[in-house]
């Protein structure tokens, strides 16, 4: 396997400042540059040069997903291994590498309609990050978190990323009212991507950025409390990756799951089972929901 983790993620939205301004203020990254500058809505968790970036589209959901490839050889193999199953397999322009900070990246149209990219050689910030939250995320040999992708044609994507991508099918969980999702993953993070089945349409389901501790989760839950952010689901813990955590709304609409406590994968001695539900919590809200509005000063 040559894809290590999950490097970075395009965010498109409608209102990116408000995006950039909801990501510093209640997630706790760090903008790369100050408020004006074209490196402001490139935000950091770590000391990757940046994690997310944030552009205006129509629509909001994740517009590129970036995966970080061991060395420049894994990435020839990988490109090779794309075109060798019919995947048109484009090479990233200089200039597109620059605004990466990348030395090499290669980009084809993957799952979802999502552009996927493969990258080597990221330059690291000799910038130390620090979060203006004092927020510690867990990355590392983990990478910056996990995405999950809606899709009518989720097996389909299960099958590229498992066949093709060399992805771990870490577990399947049944929800009775959220749908299927099957998780998958490429290092000891339990899953870097997930696909749920949409009946719908294809879109971002939420993504996850995990933070050192229980208290950090419960700090970034006041913090949404604080700017009114709406929960989407609350405070529970997982069956298959152990992590508690909560999901609140962003501003394009997709969730976001702040967690902690997820369990890492030894792919040597991992048992793949099926879950239909979380070990507790994890209740959808639906927004206007008052269960979190008009409680303050109740048991
Ligand atoms: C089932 C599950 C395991 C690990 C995860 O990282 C993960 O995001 C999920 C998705 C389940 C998720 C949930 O548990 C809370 C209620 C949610 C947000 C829904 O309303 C649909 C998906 C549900
Ligand atoms: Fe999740």
């Amino acid at each position: 396997m040559s894809i290590r983790s999950l490097g970075y993620l395009g965010i498109g939205t409608p209102d990116p400042d408000g995006w950039v301004a909801y990501a510093n203020d209640v997630i706790g990254t760090m903008p790369v540059g100050p408020p004006g500058s074209p490196q402001e809505r490139k935000l950091r968790l770590d000391e990757h040069p940046y994690r997310f970036s944030v552009e205006s589209a129509e629509s909001g959901g994740v517009t590129r997903i970036g995966w970080e490839i061991g060395d420049p050889g894994g990435l020839e193999q990988m490109a090779l291994r794309l075109r060798t199953h019919a995947v048109e397999v484009h090479e990233g322009t200089p200039e597109e590498c620059a605004d990466r900070q990348v030395d090499h990246m290669v980009w084809f149209d993957g799952p979802c309609a999502v552009r996927t990219e493969l990258f080597t050689g990221r330059h690291l910030s000799p910038a130390p990050f620090v979060s203006p939250l004092g927020v510690t995320f867990v990355t590392g040999d983990q990478g910056m978190g996990h995405v999950v992708l809606k899709s009518p044609r989720a097996l389909e994507a299960v099958d590229f990323y498992r066949d093709v991508m060399g992805f771990r099918l870490s577990d399947v969980t049944h929800l009775p009212l959220g749908g299927t999702f099957y998780f998958m993953g490429c290092n000891p993070r339990h899953h870097s991507i997930a696909f749920v089945e949409s009946r719908k349409r294809e879109g971002t389901h939420h993504i996850l950025c995990e933070v050192s501790d229980m208290d950090a989760v419960g700090r970034a839950h006041d913090r949404a409390r604080a700017h009114k952010v709406p929960l989407m689901a609350t405070l529970g813990r997982h069956s298959n990756d152990l992590m508690f955590s909560f999901y609140m709304r962003s501003p394009a609409g997709f969730g976001i799951e702040v967690g902690s406590e997820g369990r890492r994968v030894d792919d040597e001695t991992w048992v793949s089972r099926v879950y239909h539900s979380d070990i507790w919590g994890h209740h959808p809200v639906n927004e206007g929901d008052d269960a979190y509005a008009g409680t303050e000063g109740t048991a």
